[in-house]
């Protein structure tokens, strides 16, 4: 049939299914008004029709995005379910069980399908369509690229080259197979996807909320759900994919709100941030926290109200009713039982006097078992040297406790909390009220950065530890870098099996930029597979060497060339050049938006790499580099981070260096063997396996990128730093696993031993617990 005559057919289809559309919708609309009886009914029913009104979409959203064509059967897919009175099925919801063989089917296994259908449409209207007709693939296999292999065609391609926006869209029409896999497992897992930059982890994460409250309607509501991203910024970004889904009502969480108090984003030590992320802080808070509660100094008998006759209590009573109550519940609890224990046995003890007041009851009360908040309590804490100290015990060393002690601000209000004290805090709301609200399924997104302290703050919310837990190793950044996720899935594990998969197809990165970043992967993970890149981008990376004093105007004249050709752009700037960047705005009248202060706007966006973090432009100018490595904890990492979230193109302005890593030639034969560095897959050959995980060159193969304006200079002898960088994170690693499974009281013997062992200075060795 002439392609023209085919969309004339699919447009009938499409207006039939709409009317069947609309029909519900007008009669959902005036269900309420049918409805007779109390108002009380009337209002059930119009809250039951306006639900199932959100399910079926706007009146302008196209009636469906596919279609497939299976045993002489034609399906048609998309957002919503549209059947008519008689039942009849027009088109399939995307969760349904029904719609699995459209993401399912691959030319490896067809699972029956003739043909998958991919509309183009402007409201309901079909513009175009594209067809995979697997049995046409399978016949020309050898002619196939290597993304039309792996399952990626035009419909993704097409989809992938759309301008992007400050907000995430959903991928409902075009979810890949190993995607798909990963979207419907089972509700009863703590499933961990680790993928590269853009591989869809969160797009995945996303659509699997919305499986599952499809297809686990009974145990699963969207008030179950909670999603916690890493900053304000990201939950703006990622929040409207959901409702678009139809599903609204989903919690979204920051990590940095996570608690009775946000935090301020005081900048903090690494080393500072990396204490307070530690599980022995929950030990500290908890004795501390105990610790407030204890019968007055100085004193033999606690005495309720004043005068002749007030009810008294001797301290063995006290202490033997504090005993019941410490340490049994939370300290709230604890406390008004107290008080009940007081009240009661001052009025008896009154005899025929008057009982006392509550006020005198309650400033006997607060003597022994002071009224705490979180906020309260961690400000006393860090405020005093012998309350860290009797709160640590053995678990903290003086030099722990220097660091944690803080001058207290003059009022609690203008007490300036950091990322890391927010999970403290959380902590202590838990032992002083009880438990926050608790959430049968949740994801946790970037959670590659998160701290044990920060893990248990979202372990606690959770049911059973049924959650979908995405991030990559090599973008792990921060005090809390991991290099694997072992440990991350201990501190969330609960009643559920852990499952881990790998997400291996890069989406947003195009293959020239992937290839300019892949450089510093064997600097930044050399464990980490890079992922397989589907597309070619529309430019190389543009590379311009400024003088330094030029870095901020040569960045903004970049953002301004990208801004004109009305590209959504994204400036990342370390903090030394930051003021000069929005300095150079405002003088230039430039209007843009600032991802710190959470915004995204339409044109240009200034973003701290850090923040940068899981958010993506049709441009990306990255200024200074060096900075950005030098800055940051995991230097390389960081720069992964920023160098990869362009959809199309890259400009790094640098004052010399656009690449700062150490050129092949200086690396030690050891770095270069533990070089993994990509570049896009040639199309595999007939017969090898496309699942597995694509074999790396080395670093001397890599193709030459093309320099606009300079060559990339390796910056000057960093083969040393590489050394010590491996030294430093084995180092690391085995302080971590000897922190965990030898008591401090045994260390010395075990460095002793070591030693021995190893043969070495006392010195070199007692570097691992610095
Ligand atoms: N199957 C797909 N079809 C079309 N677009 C896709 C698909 N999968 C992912 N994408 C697109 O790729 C981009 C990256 O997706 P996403 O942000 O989920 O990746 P990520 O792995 O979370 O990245 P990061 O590690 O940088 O946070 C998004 O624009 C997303 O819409």
């Amino acid at each position: 049939m002439p392609k023209a005559a085919e969309l004339a057919q699919e447009q009938k289809y499409f207006d039939r299914a709409w009317e069947e559309r609309e029909r519900k919708r007008a009669n959902l609309k005036i269900a309420h008004q049918a409805a007779g009886g109390p108002n009380k009914g009337i209002a059930a029913v119009k809250r039951a029709a306006d639900r199932e009104l959100e399910k079926i979409g706007g009146p302008d959203d196209p009636v469906a995005f596919g279609r497939f064509d299976q045993n002489g059967n034609c399906t048609y897919i998309g957002n919503h379910l549209i059947s008519t009175d008689e039942r009849d099925v027009l088109v399939i919801n995307w969760q349904a069980k029904a719609a699995e063989p459209f993401y399912r089917a691959t030319i490896q296994d067809t699972l029956g399908l003739r043909l998958k259908r991919t509309f183009t449409t402007e409201r309901n209207k079909v513009l175009d369509f594209e067809d995979v007709v697997f049995a046409k693939l399978i016949e020309n296999l050898e002619e196939l690229t290597g993304p039309e292999q792996w399952g990626v065609d035009d419909a993704v391609l097409r989809d992938l080259d759309a301008a992007r926006s400050g907000e995430m869209r959903d991928i409902v029409q075009t979810i890949h197979a190993a995607q798909y896999e990963l979207i419907q497992k089972p509700l009863d897992r703590l499933l961990l996807i680790q993928g590269g930059p853009g591989t869809g982890k969160t797009a995945v994460a996303l659509h699997r909320i919305s499986w599952l409250l499809f297809n686990h309607q009974e145990a699963l509501s969207p008030q179950d759900c909670l999603v916690v991203g890493p900053n304000p910024t990201f939950t703006r970004y990622i929040k409207s994919v959901l409702p678009g889904l139809g599903d609204a009502d989903v919690n979204y969480r920051d990590l940095r709100a996570l608690g009775p108090q946000s935090s301020h984003g005081t900048p903090e030590e690494v080393e500072l941030a990396r204490i307070k992320g530690e599980r022995r802080m929950a030990t500290l808070l908890r004795t501390g926290l105990w610790q407030r509660v204890r019968f007055p100094e100085r004193v033999e008998v606690l005495e309720i109200g004043t005068g002749r006759g007030a009810p008294t209590f001797t301290r063995q009573e006290v202490e033997a009713e504090l005993r019941r109550h410490v340490r049994r519940g939370t300290y709230t609890a604890g406390r008004l039982a107290f008080r009940t224990y007081l009240t009661i046995q001052s009025g008896q003890r009154a005899g025929r006097r008057a009982a006392p007041t509550a006020q005198a009851i309650d400033n006997a009360v607060e003597r022994v078992w002071p009224s705490l908040t979180a906020q309260a309590f961690l400000r006393d804490l860090f405020g005093s040297r012998e309350r860290l100290l009797a709160a640590g015990g053995d678990d903290f060393t003086a030099r722990d406790i220097n660091l944690l002690q803080r001058t207290p601000a003059e009022k609690l209000s203008e007490e300036k909390w950091s990322d890391a004290d927010v999970a403290l805090l959380d902590e202590l709301d838990e032992l002083i009220n009880g438990r926050a609200s608790t959430y049968t399924h949740i994801v946790v997104d970037e959670a590659q950065d998160l701290s044990p302290m920060q893990l248990r703050s979202i372990r606690r919310r959770s049911r059973t530890g049924s959650m979908t837990v995405v991030g990559d190793i090599a973008q792990s950044t921060g005090a809390w870098a991991r290099d694997s996720w072992e440990e991350v899935a201990a501190d969330l594990t609960g009643e559920v099996e852990v499952e881990s998969a790998d997400l291996t197809l890069g989406y947003r990165v195009p293959r020239q930029v992937f290839e300019f970043a892949a450089q510093l992967l064997p600097f930044a993970a050399p464990e980490v597979t890079a992922p397989r890149i589907v597309r070619d981008g529309p430019a190389e990376p543009e590379l311009t060497e400024v003088e330094t004093a030029e870095l901020a105007t040569a960045a903004v004249a970049a953002a301004r060339q990208h801004a004109g050709s009305g590209r959504f752009v994204g400036v990342i700037a370390p903090d030394r050049i930051r003021p000069l960047v929005i300095d150079e705005f405002k003088e230039r009248d430039i209007s843009w938006a600032d991802v710190s202060a959470g915004e995204l706007g339409q044109s240009i966006n200034l973003a701290r790499p850090l923040e940068a973090k899981g958010l993506e432009f049709d441009a990306v100018v990255v200024v200074d580099p060096t900075g950005i490595v030098e800055e940051a904890e995991r230097g390389y990492r960081m720069l992964y981070v920023a160098l990869t979230r362009t959809t199309k193109y890259l400009t790094v302005v640098h004052d010399g260096v656009a690449m700062p890593v150490p050129s092949p030639d200086g690396l030690p034969d050891e770095a270069k063997a533990l070089a993994t560095v990509l570049t896009v897959e040639e199309p595999p050959a007939e017969g090898e396996d496309i699942t597995a995980a694509p074999s790396l060159p080395e670093l001397d193969e890599l193709p030459n990128v093309r320099h606009s304006t300079a060559a990339p200079k390796p910056a000057p002898s960093h083969g040393a730093d590489l050394a010590n960088m491996i030294v430093r994170a084995a180092s690391a690693s085995v302080a971590e696993q000897i922190r965990a499974s030898v008591a401090p009281a045994q260390w010395a013997a075990l460095l002793d031993q070591l030693r021995r062992d190893l043969d070495v200075s006392p010195d070199d060795l007692f570097e691992l617990f610095d």
